[in-house]
């Protein structure tokens, strides 16, 4: 099976300072990778380079399907509803949301209809931001920290999302979250600032 994603001596600087350097990676069909790392050691930067919204200072990124990024925090229209959010992500695709099909993904995640984001709380964003990926369904789900702000049922939520995407593809997610992330994860990598 040809991998969904290879990253291939990927390397990234701010300024003089490199973040990422050499790095090599392969995404496989059905693989949940967690990357791991403290604060600062390029999870975020990792994540935002594999889905093509940033520019790398050396090596190439290859993908082989559609990308969905869950951003920490997600962006969101804040005066627009859940819903309208959702039916915005999906206009923007190409493609002719149902208002059933939509109020059916809230609902899905326990978010209340006609609420505009601006009244979210966090974790009512994160739910929303899954509402979205789940709608869009890519082949290459990417997660920042997808956990955060989420409670026990979001959590729940996220894992079965989780599954399900694996199931149709794969996943890389960053957390901070070690024994959470160890019964879904296939593989770990860990990040290291730079020296
Ligand atoms: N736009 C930017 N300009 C300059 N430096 C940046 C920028 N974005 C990130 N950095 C730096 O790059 C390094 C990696 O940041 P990044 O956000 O990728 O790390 P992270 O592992 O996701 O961190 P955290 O666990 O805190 O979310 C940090 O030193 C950070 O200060």
């Amino acid at each position: 099976m040809s991998p969904l994603l290879e990253a291939h001596s990927l390397a990234k600087r701010y300024g003089r300072d490199w973040v990422i350097r050499g790095l090599d990676f392969r995404l496989e069909p059905g693989e949940v990778v967690a990357l791991l790392g403290p604060n600062g050691s390029g999870k975020t930067t990792l994540l935002r380079l594999l889905a093509g919204l940033m520019r790398a200072s050396g090596g190439k990124v290859v993908r082989q399907g559609r990308v969905g990024l869950l951003a920490n925090p997600p962006a969101f229209h804040r005066h627009f509803t859940g819903e309208e959010n959702l039916s915005y992500a999906l206009r923007l695709e190409g493609r002719s949301p149902q208002p059933a099909a939509i109020a059916a993904a809230l609902q899905a995640v326990g978010l209340p209809p006609g609420k505009a984001v601006l009244g979210y709380s966090s974790g009512m964003k994160k739910r929303l931001a899954m509402a979205r990926l789940r709608l869009q369904h890519p082949d290459i789900w990417l997660l920042d920290e997808p956990e955060a702000a989420l409670d026990a049922q979001g959590r729940e939520l996220l894992e079965a999302l989780i599954l399900e995407a694996k199931g149709s593809g794969g996943v890389v997610l960053a957390t901070h979250d070690r024994g959470w992330v160890q019964r879904l994860a296939t593989r770990t990598l860990e990040l290291s600032p730079a020296a």
